[in-house]
Formats: C-alpha cells, sequence, structure tokens
C-alpha cells in the first residue's frame, strides 16, 4: 500500500460552496471512468454513504451521458449492516438517488449479503465481502496493487466525519490498525447505526485514485488537523497510489492557515 507519512503532501482544491464540490468530484469521475474503460474495460469505483449519495446526482447530467455505465463495477467502502431495504442502508441510499438512475448491471453493484444484513450478521457481513472481493480480483475485474496481493480499487469516493473517521474507521478504535484483512467490522461505531463492514486502511490506500470530498463547518476543526497530520484521524493517514486529492468547500477549509490555502 501506498504509505503515509510526516511529509505525506495532500493535493487539496477549494471550492465555494458544497454544489462546486459535488460538481467537481463528478468531473473527476467521469474522467476516469473514460480513463479506465479505454484501458482496460472496466471502471470499478467504491463509494462511501453519507453527503455523498446526493452529489452523485451530478452525474446525472447531459453532459456525461457518453459514460460507459454497463462497465462500471460499483462497490461500498463501507456499509451499515442493517437490511438492504432499510433507510440506513448506504446501498439503498444510494439506489434511490442515483443506481436507479443509471444502466449499471445489477450484477455488476456489490451490496453486502442480505442475509448477513438482515441479521446484523456484522462479522459475517465483512467476511462474505471479503470473499466477494477475492473472487473479482480472481476474475481480473479488480487489479491487485504490485505484488501485495491487495486489490486495487480505479477511483475510491470518501467522505470524512467531524472526527476525522473516514469509511468506518474511526479514532481510537483498532480496525484503523488491522492489515492483514481486506474487510473488518464495527459493532459499536461512533457514528450510528452501530454496525457496519468496513475496507481496511490497506485496502483504501491502494487504491488509484482517491477522492476525499469535505464540506461544511462541522468538519473544519478535523480538516485542520489532518492538515498538520495529525494521525489520530483515520482520515490523515489517506493516501493512494496514483493520486489521493482532497475537494473542500470553503467552509470546511475554514480553519486552515492562509499560507495552506
Ligand atoms: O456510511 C457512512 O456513514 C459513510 O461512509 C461515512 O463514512 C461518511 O463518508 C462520513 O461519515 C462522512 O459523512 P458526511 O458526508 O455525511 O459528512
Amino acid at each position: 500500500m501506498a504509505s503515509y507519512s510526516a511529509n505525506t503532501k495532500r493535493e487539496k482544491k477549494v471550492f465555494d460552496t458544497e454544489d462546486d464540490v459535488a460538481k467537481a468530484m463528478a468531473e473527476y469521475t467521469f474522467n476516469l471512468s473514460k480513463k479506465f474503460c479505454k484501458k482496460r474495460g472496466y471502471f470499478t469505483i467504491v463509494l462511501s454513504g453519507g453527503d455523498l449519495v446526493l452529489w452523485l446526482k451530478k452525474l446525472l447530467v447531459p453532459e456525461y451521458a457518453e459514460t460507459e455505465w454497463s462497465k462500471w463495477h460499483v462497490f461500498w467502502v463501507d456499509e451499515r449492516v442493517v437490511p438492504l431495504d432499510n433507510k440506513d442502508s448506504n446501498y439503498k441510499q444510494t439506489l434511490d438517488s442515483f443506481l436507479s438512475e443509471v444502466p449499471i448491471p445489477t450484477s455488476n453493484i456489490y451490496a453486502i449479503d442480505q442475509n448477513c444484513a438482515a441479521l446484523g450478521d456484522a462479522k459475517g457481513a465483512a467476511i462474505v465481502y471479503e470473499e466477494c472481493i477475492k473472487r473479482l480480483v480472481n476474475q481480473n475485474i479488480i487489479r491487485t496493487y504490485k505484488s501485495s496481493g491487495f486489490p486495487q480499487f480505479d477511483l475510491q469516493l470518501l467522505g470524512m466525519g467531524p472526527d476525522g473517521h473516514m469509511a468506518s474507521l474511526f479514532p481510537g478504535h483498532y480496525q484503523i490498525k488491522e492489515k492483514a484483512s481486506l474487510v473488518t467490522y464495527i459493532t459499536n461505531s461512533p457514528k450510528l447505526p452501530p454496525k457496519r463492514i468496513t475496507f481496511t486502511l490497506p485496502v483504501i490506500n491502494c487504491a488509484s485514485y482517491n477522492l476525499m470530498a469535505v464540506c461544511g463547518e462541522a468538519q473544519a476543526d478535523a480538516v485542520a488537523k489532518v492538515f498538520k497530520d495529525d494521525f489520530n484521524l483515520p482520515s490523515a493517514r489517506l493516501t493512494a497510489d496514483t493520486q489521493a486529492i482532497w475537494y473542500l468547500d470553503k467552509a470546511a477549509a475554514s480553519k486552515l492557515p492562509s499560507e495552506c490555502l
């Protein structure tokens, strides 16, 4: 995995508004989709929950009509372990707001196992999701990161919470230290609902491209800590193989030192 360090340079772009961030994220996603579909015939994209679910709607515009949706393979970097038709499910939220509007084959959309989800079995859901990813690596749909054998996704669209969590890797929780598994789980998430699965840090940082989109005053303290290398915040450890970039609105960037802007 691309490793983070005290001199990790964090690329960032600061936009006036949340709407500008969402539009820029759509453009970044469209361009990478074109690149990977042309290069290898597939595009593996990993989504988060939260505000991102609504921002994805910016892809549903005529400007991006030529997107090769049939070549997309969609995953989640974390997911709440609730029934797939539950309002808190990232899968359901994304299906209702975005996936139902685009012709991505259902078989290319990888939700967590519905039985584990219905039972609230977080450990089982993590195990089954990891098996699904390994199967797709064997089918050469997901690439691998150099010699590590870890899956390398083309693009991950990430968010950060006010405590500096990303995916469902939370400060002070042991999951951030997990290095062997691809997918782990948490049953006492500080952000409700409590049961979640999450990609581990090595998988997140093996991605070719990581876009971290953060908006709002509530995130400004965490953003400032990240850019001061406070590695107690999982988000501060974000890297990528080709590019990790932060898209911030002015409110989220408001506590960065002026020389940082
Ligand atoms: O399932 C989740 O809750 C999300 O994946 C979560 O990790 C999200 O990305 C951050 O909490 C930011 O959420 P907001 O974008 O809503 O601030």
